[in-house]
């Protein structure tokens, strides 16, 4: 095991696939044969596994009455052959389209061919023939076929019922389906699935008229996401006949409802898409979701082959975002914000009038989450129709606390207009630590864990007497990522509150949501705007520890960059992917701040790159933190809303785990890693 290996998309869990588009000569299958190898070794140079050509591609589709021509059928049969023997040295599974008279029936076909060898051929099921389409008049339709059809003196299956199954990549199964197939309320793609396979591609002739090419983007779309699948559609073009219609050869490969790649259409001289997908993603979604793979006695064929794709660092095809919470394109970005913003003020609105409660208390710091927080309770009392001097807000600056922090709070809650004020809890910190014994009680600047986790809970002990003596809910404020990696006081400390409105976001979504909330909401002042930008902008501390000429404290220098964290946490939270598997898609991510795009607003002196080393560092805090030491702070956590797709924590919702595991097989894969790349 080497670099090369951790580097090689086959090794973890990728494929990279392609869909082509091929100039054709109309009734000239040995040259349109000739072109698709040209493709194909192409395809097999950049270490494509599967490769898809439109429909009846050898021919031509607009052959009409020609289709019933001797010559064009037995040329056709015979350019397979050819095609299938030149390509015999190339690793790319190719996929090309033909009519085939088996019996006295003509098929409209895909012919799936590797390494010299047709694995089977698929007949296509439904056969258009409404409009523009007279397939009837030619083909019979492959419904329920299960058999075989022999090629160059070879019985090779034929049937709507294959699947094509690598047994050296796990998950890559190969399902096709022609044209048509996708256009009807049940698309053969979906049994397909069901039966196991993960890629599913679709040889088309689409004519082009206005607005079919979204027609055609939806519904790849919508059946790769239906189906948890990778969909591959390649549709004709030049060459086709003009006669009465045109085409613009569209190509799309979609995994699970995102497109990874489309084409340019109305090329000339053929195209091709290139995209790698995860089959790990669309098996682990499977696994979750229990709708597929039910047995191996399912009624389908199926059909075996060896990729053997060349072990090396092949690249990979694919944008791996830096933020998985967080969208990189500005438009999209904003529509998250929108919804999370949403998310939180309807929750909070819900609760309060179900709890008959008078008022909302809130410890605010000065910093990141307790803004936000703060102002989801002044919007919720907006939206009740409450006075802010509801909302009660105060600041409680501790052994710690920086003047500038304490000047951003009360800038921050005077700004809003709401019930200000201050609560020094040094006093009762020093009686407490005085009472326990703690050498800080006696004067000596010991600042350990029970000196931090003393300030954190008295302040959570005075939110809460506050909240009962004023009939009132205390808001939380810890995020996602303090949960995730059990960064919070447990019980009386910062972990409690009557409910959470940050607990189901992500640190590195939190400043998107402040700026987004202020940017688009009058009621907020110019001056709650400018103190916003700069808590936004701030370092993040907990300000427990006294600065001893050691500068802040910083809790990314504790428990890791958030950036690194919140990228494990949504992959193992949203799709239970392996340290290395992770590990690989950081480093794609992260290993250059040059390359690929960064939030809008993303302050240029925290874009930065990781190396390998660094990433497995911070993962080995990360997986250990998670599965093993911070499980119980999760499994007593207070209601909150669940607000992004990648999950959230609460243990009723999307996350119930033991609150005494271990990290071990998360810790031995990480070791295993690092030792391999030193
Ligand atoms: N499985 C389990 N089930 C039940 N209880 C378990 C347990 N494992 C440990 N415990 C108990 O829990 C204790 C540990 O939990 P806990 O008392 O919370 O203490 P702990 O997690 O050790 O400390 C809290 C940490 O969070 C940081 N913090 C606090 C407040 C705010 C922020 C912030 O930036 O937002 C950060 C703070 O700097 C400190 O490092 C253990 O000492 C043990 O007594
Ligand atoms: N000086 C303080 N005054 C009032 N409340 C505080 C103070 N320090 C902490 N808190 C409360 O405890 C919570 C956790 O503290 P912490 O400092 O970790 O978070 P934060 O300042 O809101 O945001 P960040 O974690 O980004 O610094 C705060 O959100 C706040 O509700
Ligand atoms: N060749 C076909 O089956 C084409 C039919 C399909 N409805 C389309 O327009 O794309």
């Amino acid at each position: 095991m080497s670099l090369a290996d951790f580097l090689c998309l086959y090794r973890q869990g990728f494929a990279r696939v392609a869909a082509c588009t091929t100039p054709i000569t109309l009734g000239e299958p040995l040259h349109n044969a000739m072109v698709v190898r040209e493709w194909l070794e192409r395809c097999h140079s950049q270490g494509v596994a599967v490769a898809v050509f439109p429909e009846l591609g050898l021919t031509g589709y607009t052959l009409e009455d020609i289709f019933f021509q001797q010559v064009v059928l037995e040329g056709a049969q015979q350019a397979l052959l050819t095609l299938v023997e030149e390509t015999a040295d190339f690793m790319t599974v190719g996929i090309v389209g033909l009519p085939l008279r088996r019996g006295d029936a003509l098929y409209n076909c895909a012919a799936v061919f590797h390494r010299g060898r047709i694995l089977g051929i698929v007949p296509k099921t439904m056969l258009p023939r409404y409009r523009e389409f007279y397939e009837p008049r030619h083909f019979t339709s492959g419904q329920g076929c299960s058999g075989t059809i022999m090629l160059g003196g070879q019985a090779v299956p034929f049937g709507t019922d294959i699947l094509f199954k690598a047994e050296d990549i796990p998950g890559l199964t190969l399902g096709v389906e022609i044209c048509e197939d996708l256009w009807v309320p049940q698309p053969p793609s979906g049994a397909l699935a069901q039966a196991g396979a993960t890629v599913l591609a679709n040889l088309s002739a689409s004519p082009v008229t206005v607005g079919r090419a979204e027609q055609r983007a939806l519904l790849c779309k919508a059946q790769s996401m239906r189906t948890a699948s990778a969909y591959l559609y390649a549709a004709a073009s030049e060459g086709e006949s003009t006669t009465d219609l045109a085409w613009d050869g569209q190509l799309l490969i979609h995994e699970a409802g995102d497109c990874l790649a489309s084409s340019e259409r109305f090329v000339r001289q053929g195209e091709m898409v290139v995209a790698d997908i995860d089959l790990d993603r669309l098996r682990q979604e499977r696994l979750q979701n229990g709708y597929f793979g039910l047995a191996g006695d399912d009624g389908f064929r199926h059909v075996d082959f060896a990729l053997a794709p060349e072990v090396k660092d092949w690249g990979l095809r694919r944008d791996v975002p830096r933020f998985p919470f967080v969208p990189a394109r500005p438009e999209l970005c904003e529509q998250d914000c929108r919804e999370a913003w949403g998310i939180q003020v309807q929750a909070l609105c819900q609760r309060l009038r179900a709890a008959h409660a008078s008022t909302m208390v809130i410890g605010v710091s000065g910093g990141l989450d307790s803004a936000l927080a703060l102002l989801v309770a002044v919007k919720a009392a907006d939206c009740l129709g409450w006075e802010r001097s509801r909302v009660l807000a105060r600041t409680m600056p501790g052994f710690a606390t920086g003047s500038e922090s304490l000047a951003m709070a009360h800038g921050l809650m005077a700004s809003l207009g709401v019930s200000a004020g201050e609560l020094d809890i040094r006093p009762t910190a020093l009686a407490m630590l005085k009472a326990i014994d703690h050498p800080y009680g006696r004067g000596e600047p010991v600042h350990d864990v029970t000196f931090e986790n003393v300030q954190a809970g008295l302040r959570t002990d005075f939110l809460f007497r506050l909240a009962n003596h004023h009939q009132g809910l205390v808001i939380g404020t810890g995020d996602m990522s303090e949960l995730a990696l059990g960064w919070c006081t447990y019980g009386v400390g910062d972990q409690m509150a009557h409910y959470n409105v940050n607990a189901g976001l992500p640190k590195t979504l939190i400043q998107h949501v402040i700026r987004w909330a202020v940017g688009h909401d009058d009621s907020f002042s110019v001056t709650a705007r400018t103190i916003l930008e700069k808590i936004v902008s701030a370092e993040i501390s907990p300000e427990l520890v006294p600065d001893q000429g050691q500068g802040v404290q910083s809790t990314q220098q504790v428990i890791g960059p958030y950036p690194l964290q919140d990228f494990t946490l949504y992959y193992v939270l949203r799709h239970g992917f392996a340290p290395e598997k992770i590990a690989f898609l950081q480093f794609h991510a992260w290993r250059d701040a040059e390359k690929g795009s960064w939030p809008l607003n993303y302050p240029e002196r925290d874009r930065v790159g990781y190396d390998l080393p660094t990433i497995i560092h911070w993962m080995r805090l990360f997986m250990r933190r998670f599965f093993a030491t911070s499980q119980f702070k999760r499994s007593a956590m207070p209601n909150g809303p669940k607000v992004v797709a990648g999950g959230s924590l609460s243990p009723r919702g999307d996350w119930r785990a033991p609150s005494d595991g271990t990290a071990n097989l998360w810790i031995a894969a990480l070791e295993r890693l690092a030792s391999r790349i030193r």
